[in-house]
């Protein structure tokens, strides 16, 4: 294993045509190494080698003045003409890392940037001291698709478990709204990134001071809760708690319904399908949360601040409401706010695979709600397939192992909806068995649940205190409590709404489902509650 030779925390990388106009490319050059750059690569694409040098040098006295070590883009000569303490970075198709080094002799700090697991096994043993590793994100093309060699931050944690211990810079699409994510999905109990490499998110500010401390801030909070973590916790699946004692969660999350009736209505954002908008929206109401359906990247950061909890259903999500899902997820993670994922008919088309995917890179997910199919379909297992965006009578073969190895593999809570329903933390898996049929035969009702969920999370997280490990307030065992809350009302709602003599079929069934809602009380979850550990 390498030693580090560098700080990688916040590596910029320049360009000199990102600089706004009226700024001068020095001057922000030493702003951003003010605001607390510690490595910068010089990278001119289109210019001769004289004025490449002549840039470089100017760069390398204001680099030198902040005792940040500097590196040079793609050209080995122009490294080889500046001071022995410049280093080079270098890309796949250049000439390899091994006769990089023996030109540049041992000190010079070297980088080379890798997209794949087989590029960073043989990085590690080629004389790099880093890797570049991207990219992270993409920009999406007109028609929403995203860029086919987008990593993502899911894949690039296996690369940099692969880097076996070399350094890892993340590159691509990084700036301060997608940074805490891409270091958080990156990571893995074993690896984490060393930094990330940004472009535009500093070149391209005005305030270029500002924008450097702002990464540089994000970059030393996430390197100071991964060193917070003891090996064991890092170990431990997200949301690991410790307690087994179902009765004791119940009474927990019955607790939970209590405060969320006596507190102020926490502010629960949905974005969702116009089929299951207007139930969704009741059925926070009559819980006791206050809901607002936008999809709107425009105002997500504004939103951000004053939710309780974010879902995000695919249901009949479009190229609008595909950036608005990025954005407000972004914004929760930022504000510690958990976020469902709702994958609805994910397995049907490659365009829901790729919008889901596309979700989960960009946001960690607090809890993902799927029925047989569409958690199948996550998972990558062909046994139950989807037709459409209804679960039919899907049955899974070890619907424990599904979900319990899915909680591991994303970090978050999965729930498994159907018949019985299955909650798990990657850790432990919880069994309920409440819930009437005619929820099946009612469009949306899986899309209320996840609201219901979240409605449920957001109580348990306005308890919590920040933790280290995760993008959300809450303790695990008031997280898994939260999304047990949302789960048992509306499932002992449907058994109470199906027993009432005016109920004659669905459309009677929706109305007395929002009356069993609104009536529920700590005590009907406690006492109707059928859940055990499997
Ligand atoms: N046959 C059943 N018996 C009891 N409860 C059921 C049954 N079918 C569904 N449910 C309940 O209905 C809720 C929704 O789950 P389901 O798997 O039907 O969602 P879905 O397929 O995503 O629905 P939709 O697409 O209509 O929103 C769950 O809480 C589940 O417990
Ligand atoms: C019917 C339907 N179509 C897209 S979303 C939805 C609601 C069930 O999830």
């Amino acid at each position: 294993m390498a030693p580090p030779r560098a700080d990688y925390s916040v590596y910029l990388v320049t360009a000199r045509s990102q600089v706004p106009a009226g700024v001068d490319y020095l001057d922000a050059l030493r702003a951003a190494l003010k605001g607390g750059v510690t490595l910068v690569q010089i990278r001119e694409k289109d210019v001769e080698t004289d004025e490449f040098l002549d840039i470089a040098r100017k760069s390398l006295e204001v680099c030198d003045e902040f005792k940040v070590p500097m590196l040079i883009n793609d050209n080995l000569s122009v490294a080889l003409a500046l001071a022995p303490h410049v280093g080079l970075h270098i890309g796949q198709s250049d000439l390899p890392v091994s006769q990089a080094r023996a030109l540049l002799g041992p000190d010079r700090l070297l980088g080379i940037s890798v997209h794949s697991v087989e590029q960073a096994r043989d990085a590690r043993t080629s004389g790099a001291d880093y890797a570049g590793v991207g990219p992270i994100y993409g920009t999406q093309s007109k028609a929403g698709i995203v860029d086919d060699d987008v990593l993502g931050a899911r894949q690039a944690a296996q690369i940099i478990e692969a880097l076996d211990g070399l350094p890892a810079v993340l590159i691509g699409g990084l700036n301060q709204q997608t940074a805490a994510r891409a270091l958080f999905g990156a990571s893995s109990p074993t690896a984490a990134p060393a930094g990330i490499a940004v472009i535009s998110a500093i070149m391209a500010r005005k305030d270029t001071e500002v924008a450097a401390s702002e990464l540089a801030e994000q970059v030393a909070a996430f390197k100071a809760s991964r060193a917070e973590q003891s090996a064991e916790q890092l170990r431990a699946a997200f949301g690991a708690g410790s307690s087994t004692d179902v009765k004791a969660l119940v009474e927990r999350s019955a607790l939970l319904l209590s405060s969320l009736r006596n507190g102020s209505p926490p502010l629960i954002q949905t974005l969702t399908s116009h089929v299951s908008s207007t139930l969704s929206a009741n059925v926070t109401l009559a819980l006791g949360g206050s809901p607002i359906m936008s999809a709107q990247e425009a105002e997500a950061d504004d939103l951000g601040k004053v939710t309780g909890a974010v879902v995000l259903n695919i249901g009949t999500i479009g190229a609008e409401s595909r950036r608005g899902m990025k954005a407000v997820g972004s914004a929760a993670n930022r504000g510690r706010k958990p976020v469902v994922l709702d994958p609805v008919g994910v397995g049907a088309s490659a365009f829901r695979k790729a919008a889901v995917n596309e979700i989960m890179d960009h946001t960690q997910i607090t809890l993902l709600k799927g029925n047989a199919a569409e958690l199948s379909a996550i998972a990558g297992l062909s046994e139950v397939t989807s037709r459409g965006v209804d679960s039919g009578a899907g049955s899974l073969s070890d619907p424990i192992g599904l979900v319990s190895s899915l909680a591991r593999r994303e970090r978050c809570l999965v729930l498994l909806s159907g018949k019985t329903d299955y909650l798990s933390d990657g850790a432990r898996t919880l069994a309920c068995e409440n819930g009437h049929a005619l929820l099946g035969a009612i469009t949306g009702s899986g899309c209320a649940l996840g609201v219901a969920i979240a409605t449920g999370l957001a109580a348990a997280n306005s308890a919590g205190e920040a933790q280290k490990s995760t993008m959300v307030k809450a303790q695990p065992d008031d997280l898994i409590a939260g999304a047990l809350m949302g789960l048992l009302c509306m499932t002992i709602a449907s058994e109470l709404a199906a027993a009432r003599p005016e109920v004659r079929g669905p459309g009677t069934f929706i109305a007395a489902l929002l009356d069993a809602l609104a009536a529920m009380d700590a005590e009907t979850l406690v006492q109707h509650a059928k859940v055990r550990l499997v």
